[in-house]
């Protein structure tokens, strides 16, 4: 394990990371940091939640002149939330050296923005489509870059963005140092990167799977029209203290967590056609844990950091391995562990050993629970809550009610009352979800069709995978009957120690 102190920073950086709690550098980082000082152009790919972020962010703080009011360094990340993500985290890098960090990303407004560029940012972290809109407008020059980073190269150097990226590129200066990371990295993805780059340095971090061996991965069969009935059986169940359930479409993902709120859980959905404000609303109760339940579309699938996240579902299959990889690297992050299940569909089922392969890591088999096995779940979080609230010993106010039910019933009917009020019973509030046919493989799929559906980046970036075939046509349709019961709001089991039941 290699300390911060001997990569050869300057005091102010290193002062920084150490006050954000890092101690010992991660593999990746300890690879790639000294390559990244010495100026070198470099791949680098480790498993998600490894600390990708930090390996180009300390590099890129060091190298910046803060004597110098000009944009050195451009990081570009392929959705908003993540670019301001990483703009954060530069920003904690950097703060030592008080180097300026400015984000900039669709969505927001746009003068504003040109406002922030005027104050002479260091670094710019923004989303490709409206990094090129400043070019074209000339309200954001790149001639003094020095270093450019792509964040989730594989996918900035996909279909969708390629076209905006050689802009963005061309438009910095040739003798940049270009540093390309990412989880993933398909090799004809990586042959075509190997163009933009200078000789440069392929570093993966040994690593048997693709996937962290923290992340528990599960796959369970299940027809159509049963998923989500055996969703919110898992929910009740295994009591995530924060999920993501990833769907395949925008409509998909307001369908989901429509019916999941009618079924009394706290869920909220993301994806590409809400509003930027309401975007970050989401995802911010999401991190304070207002909501539980995040239901996303892959707009939410790469480099997002949320901790507590103990749970990702993938309601729909996901489009591609890359996006599987992603998505349950949601979880698990940072040493933390972490449980990933899949949906099948019968007829999805040949695509489980092209995940396989791709991860090299099998996936274990789970079945569908029974509604005694959810109704025990539910049962167990309420019990968990009541040795708590024994625990916290503050039940003086209680005590005489509780002797005089005693005096009129034995204990144990008491209690059994208690646990029937307190238990969430099968509900069967009716709700819509409009069936999605079985996933088609790859092969199966035109490439002009994916090529119209990647490209639309962050401008309303959907789901990368595409997919969100619905479109926006769907936001105004009805609600499903029925009203959210809040009385019936679950019993989260949130602070009891993390368990995975299966
Ligand atoms: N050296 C370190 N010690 C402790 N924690 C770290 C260290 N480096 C990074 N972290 C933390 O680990 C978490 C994951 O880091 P990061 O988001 O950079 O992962 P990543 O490799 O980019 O993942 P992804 O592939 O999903 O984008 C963050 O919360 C980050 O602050
Ligand atoms: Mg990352």
């Amino acid at each position: 394990m290699t300390k911060f102190e001997d990569l050869g920073l300057s005091q102010a950086t290193l002062e920084a990371v150490l006050k954000m709690g890092f101690e010992e550098a991660t593999p990746i980082q300890s690879e790639t940091i000294p390559m990244g000082l010495a100026g070198k152009d470099l791949i680098g790919q480790a498993q998600t939640g490894t600390g990708k972020t930090a390996a180009f962010g300390i590099p890129l703080v060091e190298k910046i002149d803060v004597t110098k009011d000009a944009i050195q360094g451009i990081i570009i990340a392929p959705t908003r939330e993540l670019a301001i993500q990483v703009s954060e985290e530069l920003y904690k890098i950097g703060s030592g050296k008080r180097v300026r960090v400015l984000s900039i990303y669709g969505g927001q407004d746009i003068s504003r923005q040109i406002r922030s560029l005027k104050k002479f940012p260091h670094i710019i972290v923004g989303t490709p489509g409206r990094v090129l809109d400043h070019i074209n407008r000339k309200t954001m020059r790149l001639d003094t870059v020095n270093t450019v980073i792509l964040d989730e190269a594989d996918e900035m150097l996909n279909m969708g963005f390629i076209e905006d990226i050689e802009t963005i590129l061309a438009s910095t200066p040739s003798e940049r140092q270009t540093l390309l990371f990412s989880a993933t990295m398909p090799a004809p993805i990586q042959r075509m990167a190997e163009k933009f780059m200078k000789d440069p340095q392929i570093v993966r971090v040994k690593m048997k799977e693709m996937t962290v061996p923290a992340i528990e991965q599960f796959y369970l069969e299940v027809m159509e029209k049963n998923k989500f009935d055996v969703l919110t059986r898992l929910l009740d169940i295994q009591s995530p203290e924060l999920a993501i359930i990833f769907g395949r479409t925008k409509r998909r993902v307001d369908e989901l967590s429509e019916a999941l709120t009618l079924r009394g859980y706290t869920a909220e959905g993301i994806h590409g056609d809400l509003t930027q404000a309401k975007r970050m609303q989401v995802l911010r109760k999401f991190k304070e844990g207002t909501i539980d339940v995040l239901v996303a579309t892959d707009v939410a699938a790469r480099g997002l950091d949320i901790s507590g996240v103990t749970h990702v579902y993938n309601f729909d299959i996901p489009q591609d391995p890359e996006s599987y990889v992603h998505r349950i690297g949601r979880t698990g992050r940072a040493g933390k562990s972490g449980m990933a299940l899949t949906f099948i569909t019968p007829r999805e089922k040949s695509y489980l050993s092209v995940l396989e392969r791709t991860t090299k890591r099998k996936m274990e088999r789970m079945t569908a629970p029974t509604l005694d096995e959810a109704l025990e779940g539910q049962q167990r979080a309420v019990v968990d809550k009541i040795v708590q609230t024994i625990e916290g010993n503050n039940l003086q106010y209680y005590k005489r009610a509780a002797n005089e039910l005693l005096e009129e019933n034995d204990a144990s009917t008491v209690i059994a009352a208690v646990l029937k009020m307190l238990t969430k019973e099968p509900d069967t509030t009716p709700v819509k979800l409009t069936e999605e046919a079985p996933m088609h493989s790859k092969r199966d799929r035109k490439p002009q069709d994916r090529d119209r559906r990647r490209r639309d980046d962050n401008r309303s970036y959907n789901s990368s995978r595409g997919g969100e075939r619905s479109g926006s046509g769907d936001r105004d349709r009805k609600k499903a009957p029925g009203k959210p019961r809040t009385g019936e709001k679950r019993t989260s089991g949130k602070s009891k120690p993390r368990s995975f039941n299966r």
